[in-house]
């Protein structure tokens, strides 16, 4: 298939060209140094905070790798769309209505691709798999996420999206709320609802990425867990959607598209 490297006149055999925005976070650094070390990606621009957006397409950047912050990626998102520049995207906080709106813009631009994925672990989108495969068959269902204390939102992008399959699959099952009697509570203390799963998450210096699922009913119980311990973990995840949406037009939404 062609690309858009050859429409800008250039081999498609040519690396790559990638930008990342958020390029000095903790992310971002990690990406950079991931991209550099990669067959046939060329790291062509490194934008953080205060730095111009234009100077992706000063770069020629084909593909923007954006982790910044949940209060600015839109922003990020629409002016690359708007410039014709494919985005992989890590920053959390996409809600449904988030999502929508990114389907609106590629709507006037049909040719870009956007991968938004609420976490490149290999091991975590496996996690969220089984999870809602495992929803239909337990009454009970409470989702706990552990995350390094920098971390600006909660719950996670994960324990939302790991929520919503959950909810989807339960409603499909018939199922309704998991059981619970409790009618005295300190605020706070039985988690946040998430459509409808409680979402507990805390907060400790020495984590890095983690996440339990635990489900229950009569006479057993069944977690799944997943753990990041190294921000590496979420690189092979992050080449394969830069190496794959070019040729993915419109949005994606999680990595199991492109794993399959
Ligand atoms: N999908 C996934 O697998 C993963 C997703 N994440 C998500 O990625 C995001 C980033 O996480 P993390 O790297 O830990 O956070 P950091 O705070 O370490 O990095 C964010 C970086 O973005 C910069 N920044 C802020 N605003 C802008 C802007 N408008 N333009 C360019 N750069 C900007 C920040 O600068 P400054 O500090 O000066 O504000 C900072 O350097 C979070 O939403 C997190 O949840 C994290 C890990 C995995
Ligand atoms: O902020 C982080 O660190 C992470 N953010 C993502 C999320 O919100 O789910 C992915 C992973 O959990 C690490």
């Amino acid at each position: 298939m062609s690309d858009e490297r050859e429409l800008a006149g250039r081999a498609s055999t040519e690396p790559l060209r990638v930008g990342v925005l958020g390029a000095r976070g903790r992310m971002g650094t990690e990406v950079c140094g991931a991209v550099e070390a990669a067959d046939n990606l060329e790291l062509v621009a490194m934008i953080d905070q205060g730095d111009q957006l234009s100077a992706l397409v000063d770069a020629g950047a084909d593909v923007v790798v954006d982790f910044t912050t949940p209060d600015t990626v839109l922003d990020n998102l629409r002016w690359c769309i708007d410039q014709g520049i494919h985005v992989v995207v890590g920053t959390s906080g996409f809600t449904a209505q988030r999502l929508d709106q990114v389907r609106g813009w590629l709507s006037d631009k049909p040719e870009v691709g956007v991968v938004v994925a609420p976490n490149f672990g290999i091991g975590a989108v496996l996690m969220m798999q089984f999870a809602a495969r495992a929803a239909r068959y337990f009454e009970s269902v409470e989702i706990i996420e552990q995350h390094h204390p920098k971390k600006l939102d909660a719950p996670s992008g994960t324990a939302t999206h790991t929520a919503r399959l959950i909810a989807q699959a339960r409603a499909e099952a018939g199922l309704g709320a998991s059981p619970d009697a409790t009618t005295d509570e300190v605020p706070g203390a039985r988690g946040a609802d998430v459509d409808g799963v409680r979402v507990h998450a805390v907060r400790a210096t020495g984590l890095v990425a983690h996440q339990e699922v635990l489900f229950g009913t009569t006479g057993e119980t069944l977690t799944i867990r997943h753990d990041s311990f190294d921000r590496a973990s979420f690189m092979p995840g992050v080449l394969l959607a830069v190496r794959s949406v070019p040729n993915r037009p419109g949005l994606t939404v999680g990595l199991d598209a492109l794993l399959d």
